[in-house]
């Protein structure tokens, strides 16, 4: 097993902290009592608070359409001591708490808009947060453009004097190309692009950040990170939950939209990009621009989808995707998708990555496989694999949740007197070598926003160029409707489909 060695000292990593607090503010939550404020916006800004990388002129305020100003206070305290990692009695959370404010308002209310308004002012003379404001739309999409609007009609999108105003948008932004072109032109009348922070939290999750450091960070990697030596790269996001009641919104999307255009995405351009000149957004962004748009039209053959029936989950027994609240029960929605794509430039061409997601699969586990090609000469026969290959291959698992780490497979020599292979694994833990972490990935990207940092941010262009690439393909789907669905039980992995689309190729999905 891998151990860090931590060079770096407490001390320096707090004055790396304290260089990178943000201005006073306030962090105003439409969507205030939905789920993602509470289970991961209020106890990400409260693990901010704990370390210390709040301003000291700080508010939040949550706005939601329910009358909740009495309660809201105390269920965010709820929702972020479930979170752990804090005692109920912290004074850090005492003093957090005593500063989330809640307000009442439809988002089509004009009077509410102003209403709202006038209290963000009264809240910078009580808190001295200078005007300075962090709008997040934890809304459903159809409000995207409402609320936007409505900040720019109550003039509430253009700063006064030298404060700053952003906009963090949650996903999924749009629902195909056109409307993402749509929902882009919306936002850009309102707001510059420098104010716009469309989040990904993906971009938060400190092993998704790591696949860069890895790559970029090392000189050992990138030298191999290319055709000659890679034979496949496949990237996994399997998820053992079901939609968790989000019926409506889940028969729109479907795995595609939910997690491939945009999740997936942007874990693909972190595995493909060409080393980027220095680590700020334009550049970052102009190299995921360049992967996207390298990647071949996909094609219907190359895909597979899923929609999980019955079946047995963590031992427990779930019921399958039509049979669920406010799911049409004969809906063609896929809760899985697997696909074969080819990304068509100087260092990719000819290696396949498959991409699969899906929900109510047997765990957990969103992780990048890379599997190295054989030794050109075979000098020790005898030894096989699953895969039937003669020895077997290098596999670098980079594992974005849970257990996160990462992992390399090789093969030994097995103790005795005759040369035998067995494969072994270097195992690096994150949890081993830094500590455990209550951190949920929205931390960081709460923090660059505050400080105007939008490099783990997507931007208009990357988003048209994935809905450029997903749109023809969802919309050949759309006109071959499956007739199979559903084509897996819960708590598999999946089709058959997903396995005989590497199969065909000689191939399985990671574990050979
Ligand atoms: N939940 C999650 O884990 C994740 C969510 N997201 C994204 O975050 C966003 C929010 O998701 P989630 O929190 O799950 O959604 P919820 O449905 O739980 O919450 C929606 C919120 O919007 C408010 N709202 C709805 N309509 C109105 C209205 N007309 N006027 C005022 N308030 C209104 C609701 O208020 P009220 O209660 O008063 O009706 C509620 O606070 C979505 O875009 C989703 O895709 C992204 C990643 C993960
Ligand atoms: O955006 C979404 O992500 C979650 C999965 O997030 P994770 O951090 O738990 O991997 C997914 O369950 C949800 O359907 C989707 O909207």
């Amino acid at each position: 097993m891998a151990t860090a060695e931590v060079t770096v000292s407490p001390a320096t990593v707090n004055e790396q902290r304290n260089e990178r607090k943000p201005d006073p503010c306030i962090v105003v939550i439409f969507g205030a009592s939905g789920d993602l404020t509470k289970r991961k916006l209020l106890p990400a800004l409260f693990h901010l608070e704990q370390e210390g990388l709040l301003p000291e002129e700080f508010a939040v305020v949550g706005v939601a359409r329910r009358d909740l100003s009495a309660t809201f206070a105390k269920d965010m305290r709820d929702g972020i001591l479930k979170g752990g990692g804090v005692d109920d009695d912290d004074p850090k959370l005492k003093e957090f708490v005593d500063r989330v404010h809640y307000f009442t308002t439809n988002f089509d209310d004009d009077q509410g808009f102003q209403n709202l308004n006038a209290t963000l002012s009264d809240l910078d003379t009580r808190y001295g947060t200078k005007g300075n404001r962090l709008f997040y739309l934890a809304v459903a999409p159809e409000y995207f453009s409402d609320i936007i609007h409505r900040l720019g009609k109550h003039k509430m999108a253009k700063p006064e004097s030298d404060a700053w105003v952003r906009v963090i948008i949650e996903k999924p932004f749009g629902h195909d190309l056109q409307s993402a072109r749509e929902l882009n032109d919306e936002v850009n009348q309102v707001l510059d692009e420098d104010q716009i922070f469309r989040i990904d939290h993906y971009l938060g999750k400190e092993t998704v950040q790591n696949i860069l450091v890895f790559r970029f960070g090392n000189g050992i990697f990138e030298p191999v990170w290319n055709r000659t030596y890679i034979d496949n790269v496949q990237i996994t996001a399997a998820e053992s939950i079901g939609i968790e009641g989000r019926g409506p919104f889940y028969e729109k999307a479907g795995a595609s939209r939910d997690i491939l255009q945009n999740h997936m995405m942007e874990v693909l351009s972190y595995v493909a990009m060409e080393p980027p000149d220095s680590f700020e957004a334009s550049t970052i962004r102009v190299e995921k621009l360049k992967v996207w748009r390298a990647i071949e039209q996909l094609k219907l053959e190359d895909t597979v989808r899923g929609q999980y029936g019955p079946g047995t989950v963590d031992g427990q027994q779930a019921i399958g995707y039509r049979e669920e609240d406010r799911v049409d029960p004969n809906s063609q929605t896929e809760t899985f998708a697997a696909l074969k794509l080819e990304i068509e430039n100087w260092r990719w061409a000819g290696v396949p990555f498959y991409i699969r997601a899906g929900k109510r699969l047997a765990k957990r586990e969103t992780e990048v496989t890379i599997t190295f090609k054989q030794p050109p000469l075979h000098i020790f026969k005898g030894t096989t694999n699953d895969c039937g290959t003669q020895v077997t291959p290098n596999i670098l698992t980079m594992r974005i949740q849970p257990d996160e780490g990462i992992s390399l497979r090789f093969g030994a020599k097995v103790p005795g007197p005759t040369t035998n292979i067995a494969p072994v694994t270097m195992n690096f833990k994150y949890a081993d070598a830094f500590g455990k972490s209550t951190a949920n990935g929205y931390e960081r990207l709460l923090l660059d926003a505050m400080l105007g940092d939008a490099t783990l941010f997507a931007h208009r262009d990357g988003v048209e160029a994935t809905w450029a690439l997903f749109t023809p393909l969802l919309e050949k789907w759309a006109e071959t409707p499956v007739s199979d669905f559903p084509n897996y039980d819960a708590g598999s992995w999946g089709p058959e489909a997903s396995n005989e689309l590497l199969a065909r190729d000689g191939r399985c999905w990671k574990s050979c």
